[in-house]
């Protein structure tokens, strides 16, 4: 019988909580399938090699069918030699009182530093996930210093802001989850974002017209969808974990297998120009995968209540890039 050959998986921050939410899940078959073998490379700090360790020993006691090896390093190159996947987990995570913007300083240095490594080590078939924050502006970061792999194999994570999107509207409607369809997230992955469902399907009923409740629109559903990272730091006292493992399990499954028919995700991608965000930005759109690629979504209708809001959160990612000029290559 015919063996497909292990995909090489590489997380870092492998032993921080949201890695240590992804890797079972990983291993179990729930991002690639479960027909297709995996070998984890997991990359920590060395004081928290231990940590690693330890979680690889729990690994081991999974005796998950699918999981080939696992292999742990303080080494970015020797972390990302032939990765196909790369979870760009790692990074410090904001505390109470922080905004994302407090963690360009601390974090943007990692993503310069593991983009280069990335283009010089990893597979050809290399696709990445930023989940560090700010997501968004650390996957600019990685692709600018990666130029030999193509921009469009960088995203970040907005798909957790997509599904908190779909969990509220169906909250508020009573809708299953599953007959829900077509929202999207737009910009970046912070306070500024904006969840759109002027185009979504809500069982029979279109999300415009469920829009046209602007109190709840404006004064309830954006907010909670846009701050849901915050109120999840302050009622948890740790930023969100499970949920945003299990958001980047879906972007890479969906990536990966593609969306289902007729329907589309979210997800931060660079931006080729479309709906007016400049290129050089990542910047969250409505996408679909097909054939292994994204595709962003286009020719939707873009009303000024919505326009407005992408315009916001787009200015507030060209303030980010701006604010990490100096790690950018000239
Ligand atoms: N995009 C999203 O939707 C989303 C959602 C939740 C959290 N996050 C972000 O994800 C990141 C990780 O969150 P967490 O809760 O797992 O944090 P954590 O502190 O529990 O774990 C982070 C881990 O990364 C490791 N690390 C730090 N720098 C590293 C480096 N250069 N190389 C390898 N490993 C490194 C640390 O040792 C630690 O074990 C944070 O930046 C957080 O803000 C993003
Ligand atoms: O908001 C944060 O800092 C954590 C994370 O990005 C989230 O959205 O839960």
């Amino acid at each position: 019988m015919p063996t497909t050959p292990p995909a090489v998986v590489t997380v870092t921050g492998a032993a921080g909580n949201i890695g240590y939410a992804a890797l079972f899940r990983i291993a179990a078959g729930a991002m690639l399938g479960h027909h297709q073998p995996v070998r984890l490379r997991l990359l920590e700090l060395p004081g928290s090699l231990p940590a690693a360790v330890g979680t690889a020993m729990e690994l081991d006691d999974g005796a998950f069918e699918l999981l080939t090896s696992v292999d742990i390093f303080d080494d970015a190159r020797a972390a990302f030699d032939g990765a196909d996947h790369a979870l760009l987990i790692g990074a410090r995570p904001r505390g109470k009182g922080m905004e994302r913007a407090d963690l360009l300083a601390a974090n943007a240095a990692i993503f310069a530093e593991q983009g280069a490594v990335l283009n010089d080590v990893a597979a050809d078939d290399l696709r990445v996930i930023v989940v560090g924050n700010p997501a968004n502006t650390n996957a600019a970061i990685a692709s600018a210093h990666a130029p030999d792999i193509p921009s469009d194999r960088f995203t970040a994570l907005t798909r957790l802001d997509h599904n908190r999107a779909i969990a509220q509207l169906s909250h508020h409607t009573a809708c299953p989850v599953r007959e829900i369809s077509r929202v999207s997230v737009w910009g970046n992955h912070s306070a500024s974002q904006y969840p759109d469902i002027f185009h979504a399907r809500v069982g029979d009923r279109s999300g415009a017209e469920i829009a046209e409740d602007r109190a709840w629109l404006v004064d309830d559903f954006i907010p909670t969808v846009a701050r849901r990272g915050t109120a999840i730091i302050d009622t948890r006292g740790a930023s969100s974990a499970a949920s945003a493992a299990n958001a980047a399990i879906d972007h890479v499954h969906d990536w990966v297998f593609g969306t289902p028919e007729g329907d589309w995700t979210s997800a931060a991608l660079p931006s080729p120009g479309v709906y007016g965000v400049p290129p050089g930005l990542v910047c969250s759109f409505p996408v679909r995968a097909v054939d292994g690629r994204w595709e962003i979504v286009e020719g939707l209708d873009i009303n000024d209540f919505s326009r407005a809001r992408i315009d916001t959160s787009v200015a507030e990612l060209a303030d980010e890039i701006a604010a990490v000029g100096d790690l950018l290559p000239a």
